[in-house]
């Protein structure tokens, strides 16, 4: 019999159903550390968790873990890509506690409005703070769901009977699937300038963490409020400290940097703190603990599971690819502006890797889309694209053009007023390394995307490399390497430069502007 260890407080169907189907022998046990138990039980075969930290010791203690399985949405506190090292599944199970979340966004939100907390304190200490406690309504308000996935969309549709404004803000969203949940597709600093409430619905990833900085928290209307029960991570707890009080802000939260009793950091800035109680209501317990038996039970009958979170390259493939179609599409991504909403990929690949084309999309849609990951699946990726309303074409290659083994893959995004930006980048690998080739009309580049680097295209003339130099120095960046390429044309000139640390985009933007450089990019590979 296979053994699962369920270290955590989890609805006891979970253990009944296994034990039930007569294939596993449950050890339940929210009492003792994760550690010890899995020194106690070497044997493991699947983990069922819930916010528990699963590190590379964990898995190390256990040597016969096959597959872990979170029951929940966010898998942050998995080491995924050890996991995969080490050739074990990860799966989650998506939107099994959805329900409670929109539900504890919604009494965050009228609980704040209404005093609930303090009414409830004051009242029983014998006052009568009619004044004091003067509330506002919801109805009518405008709210901004940052993350319209399967929390984000509840949310929306749990907030409908306020005959609230509602406003989105999800970069693979298409325009026509947000209208039809009544929502207005904007851009992030819209939404922030735009509502009355705002509610985080985003996992906590590389490219989320700190998202929601000064620049943004200092654009929202005096006197609106913030909900974060998504994670801790993707708030600068700082940046909005130093404008919360200026702007009266109201901040409703429910995550920490770390799931445990003891002070919180946040505690001053935060008008109304849970203890991470988002999934904790024993529907979603119930939901989450079967799905969690239902899909290890699945996935051990087929062999295989659509919701594995960290699936491994194909048979035949050098990794390497993988990671270059991620550099490029990333890079791509960035040079069609991260927030613009993406409308079309087209790739083209060359040589031993064209039985990979179809693949190659997965690591693509990675880097453009944070709502997936590079273990997920071909076919997810296309339904995905199809969903977000991206039109997708690999395109027919001709091998007697010599280009070895290639990948170029072009992106386009919505810009302001409706039209299109464009860039087409090629890469490949070379002496072990990964190299860009060539970006638009800017050929031979041999750029290793590696550590931080920025990007300038503008119109060539003498002084501009100085003028970037000495402004980076401004900001105390160091450059460690230089290339300077004209396009075909001969008229316009891409900088290339990579530092020595990275460099924030707002500060890109602005060299950007003096320089008059139209196509200004900072990136960290
Ligand atoms: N408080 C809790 O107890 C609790 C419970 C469940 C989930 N969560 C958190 O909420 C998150 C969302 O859960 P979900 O089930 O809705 O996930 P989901 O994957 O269904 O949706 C996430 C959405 O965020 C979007 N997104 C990703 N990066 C973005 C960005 N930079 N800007 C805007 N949108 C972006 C994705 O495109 C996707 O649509 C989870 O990752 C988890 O961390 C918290
Ligand atoms: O298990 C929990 O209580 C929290 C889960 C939640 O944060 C999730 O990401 O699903």
């Amino acid at each position: 019999m296979k053994k699962v260890l369920i270290p955590t407080k989890l609805n006891a169907v979970a253990r009944e159903l296994l034990k039930d189907s007569g294939g596993y022998n449950v050890v339940h046990d929210d009492s003792t550390e994760l550690k010890e138990l899995a020194a106690q039980h070497p044997d493991t075969y699947a983990l069922i968790v819930r916010s528990d930290k699963v590190t590379p010791e964990i898995i190390d203690a256990l040597p016969e873990l096959k597959v872990i399985v979170r029951a929940g949405a966010g898998y942050n506190t998995i080491d995924i890509r050890y996991a995969r090292q080490r050739g074990v599944d990860v799966m989650n199970t998506p939107g099994a506690n959805a329900n409670a979340v929109a539900e504890e966004v919604v009494t965050l939100m009228l609980a704040d409005a209404r005093h609930v907390v303090q009414a409830d304190v004051s009242t029983r200490e014998g006052k009568w703070e009619k004044k004091t406690l003067m509330g506002r309504e919801l109805t009518g308000k405008t709210v901004g769901i940052v993350g319209f996935g399967a929390i984000g969309r509840l949310v929306a549709r749990r907030l409908a009977g306020f005959d609230i404004k509602l406003l989105t803000y999800d970069p693979v969203l298409s325009e026509d699937r947000a209208e039809e949940f009544g929502a207005e597709l904007v851009d992030l600093p819209t939404l922030f300038e735009r509502c009355d409430y705002i509610s985080l619905h985003i996992p906590e990833n590389d490219d989320t963490r700190g998202m929601i900085n000064k620049d943004l928290a200092g654009r929202m209307k005096e006197g609106a409020t913030l909900v974060n029960c998504a994670r801790a991570g993707i708030i600068n707890e700082d940046d909005l400290r130093a404008v919360k009080a200026e702007k009266n802000i109201r901040f409703l939260n429910d995550v920490y940097p770390k799931d445990a009793a003891g002070e919180k950091s946040v505690a001053d800035i935060a008008d109304l703190m849970m203890p991470h109680l988002g999934a904790s209501t024993v529907e979603a317990n119930y939901n989450a603990a079967k799905r969690a038996a239902d899909q290890l039970m699945e996935y051990d009958e087929k062999g295989m599971s659509t919701y594995i979170v960290n699936r491994d390259v194909p048979e035949g493939l050098d990794e390497m690819y993988a990671d270059l179609a991620y550099d490029l599409a990333h890079l791509a991504r960035q040079w069609v502006g991260a927030r613009n909403k993406l409308k079309m990929i087209e790739t083209s690949v060359y040589g031993s890797l064209k039985p990979f084309s179809d693949w190659m999309i997965v690591p693509i849609l990675a880097a453009v889309s944070e709502e997936f990951d590079r273990s997920m699946e071909a076919a997810a990726a296309r339904e995905y694209l199809k969903d977000m309303g991206i039109d997708y074409n690999d395109r027919e290659t001709d091998d007697t053009k010599n280009y070895g083994n290639t990948i170029t893959i072009d992106l386009a995004a919505n810009v302001d007023h409706g039209s299109l930006r464009r860039v087409s980048i090629r890469g490949t690998v070379a002496e072990g390394r990964l190299m860009i080739s060539r970006i638009d009309d800017f050929d031979k580049l041999y750029f290793e995307p590696e550590g931080h680097a920025v990007f300038f295209r503008y119109e060539d003339r003498p002084g501009v490399l100085g003028q970037i130099g000495v402004a980076l120095a401004d900001h105390g960046i160091n450059i460690d390497d230089v290339r300077n390429p004209h396009d075909e044309s001969g008229k316009y000139s891409l900088a290339i430069m990579k530092t020595s640390s990275p460099v924030d985009q707002e500060i890109v933007d602005r060299i950007a502007g003096e320089i008059d450089a139209p196509y200004a990019v900072g990136i960290t590979f």
